[in-house]
């Protein structure tokens, strides 16, 4: 019997921004998994004829089972915009539609009618305005889904970044980065490199909080009192950890070479060092949720919206990785928060 091909939700995001664009450049490829955008179907409409895509748009009709996507089609899981849309105006009053988008396709997949859910950017900022408090889809679908920890990580195929802390002021990294936090990331991070990329023995190097790696407590206490017992804790029982390494050496060739995954304390300790490698070109992946979860590397790129310059490689790459853990791993159950 052939695999089933999967369907993945594509969350079309902040309906101002970029996100509607790259949706509909990814549809017209052909694709071995069936896609349903969701989102408002003639903002949709609007935006093809902006762009001058020629792609025709019909709501999502479930079936017995998942059709191939043929390039030019596009099925909708409709949901209205409340306002209408400007493409690059942020209008405060469509953050319920971006939040509802999310909601449906998180409940597709809890319920099985979706296999992935891959989402498109949002602008954080303009949920807030509304009046919503609002840190990131990670922090949003931790939530929806009753998932106490849950690990970010960013992707190339060069190399993996995952964080320690993800959407906080800087001030408040510090305290985070407690042993219980730490070692749950680490756990969950170590079971999805084997669950998801089926990276057998995942070699991870662990980045200190402080320069220098806390110059041996004359920086910082940190990689003393916390990060350096876990990690003798976890290596003892078999995994293979570097680190606390000092993160402005740390990505140097021969360490590169010998790692699967780096883990970084926090967001901007990390990301950049990917995303000047290959931005454009990586995926952000939620590790620890119960349903899988993908997503683009980059932002909302207001200023590109509806004109026919943004790209699509980052959301073409974060379809194809949805559908390989779709087909490979679909009942994998990450660790670290049974
Ligand atoms: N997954 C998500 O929902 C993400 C959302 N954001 C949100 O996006 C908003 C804007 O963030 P920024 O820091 O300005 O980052 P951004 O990624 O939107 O823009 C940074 C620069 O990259 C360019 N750029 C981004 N994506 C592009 C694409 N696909 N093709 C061509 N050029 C592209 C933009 O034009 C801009 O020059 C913020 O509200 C932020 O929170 C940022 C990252 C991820
Ligand atoms: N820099 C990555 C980012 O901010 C995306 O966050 P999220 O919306 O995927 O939680």
């Amino acid at each position: 019997m052939p695999t089933p091909i999967p369907t993945i939700a594509i969350t079309t995001g902040e309906p101002a921004g970029i996100g509607p664009d790259i949706t509909l450049m990814a549809a017209m490829r052909a694709w071995d998994a069936e896609l349903v955008a969701i989102g408002d179907i003639d903002m949709l409409r609007e935006r093809a004829r902006l762009l001058n895509l020629p792609v025709s748009l019909t709501p999502y009709q479930p079936g017995p089972q998942a059709r191939p996507h043929t390039p030019g089609h596009l099925s909708v899981l409709h949901t209205s915009v409340s306002a209408t849309v400007i493409p690059g105006q942020l209008n405060p009053a469509n953050a319920h539609y971006v939040l509802k988008t999310l909601d449906l396709a998180i409940e597709g997949c809890r319920t099985g009618s979706f296999q992935a859910m891959v989402t498109a950017p949002v602008q954080k900022s303009v949920i807030n305005d509304a009046g919503i408090p609002f840190s990131g889809h990670t922090e949003y679908l931790a939530e929806k889904t009753g998932t106490e920890h849950v690990v970010m990580m960013l992707a190339t195929d060069k190399l993996r970044v995952a964080l320690a802390t993800t959407h906080l002021p800087l001030k408040d990294v510090p305290a985070a980065i407690t042993r219980e936090s730490l070692e749950r990331t680490l756990r969950i991070l170590h079971a999805e490199l084997t669950g998801k990329f089926g990276i057998t023995r995942p070699k991870i190097t662990v980045l200190g909080l402080n320069p220098h790696a806390g110059e041996g407590g004359h920086l910082g206490r940190e990689e003393i009192e916390i990060i350096t017992p876990l990690l003798e804790k976890l290596k003892n029982e078999g995994m293979q950890l570097a680190g606390p390494l000092p993160a402005d050496t740390a990505f140097n060739p021969e360490q590169l070479a010998n790692s699967d995954a780096y883990l970084a304390m926090y967001h901007d300790q990390g990301l950049p060092v990917l995303k000047f490698s290959r931005f454009g070109e990586a995926v952000n992946i939620t590790l620890g949720l119960p349903i899988v979860r993908v997503s683009v590397d980059h932002g909302t790129a207001l200023g590109l919206a509806g004109e026919g310059s943004a790209k699509a490689g980052s959301l073409i790459t974060t379809i194809d990785l949805a559908g390989s853990i779709a087909t490979c791993a679909p009942n994998f159950v990450p660790a670290g928060n049974a």
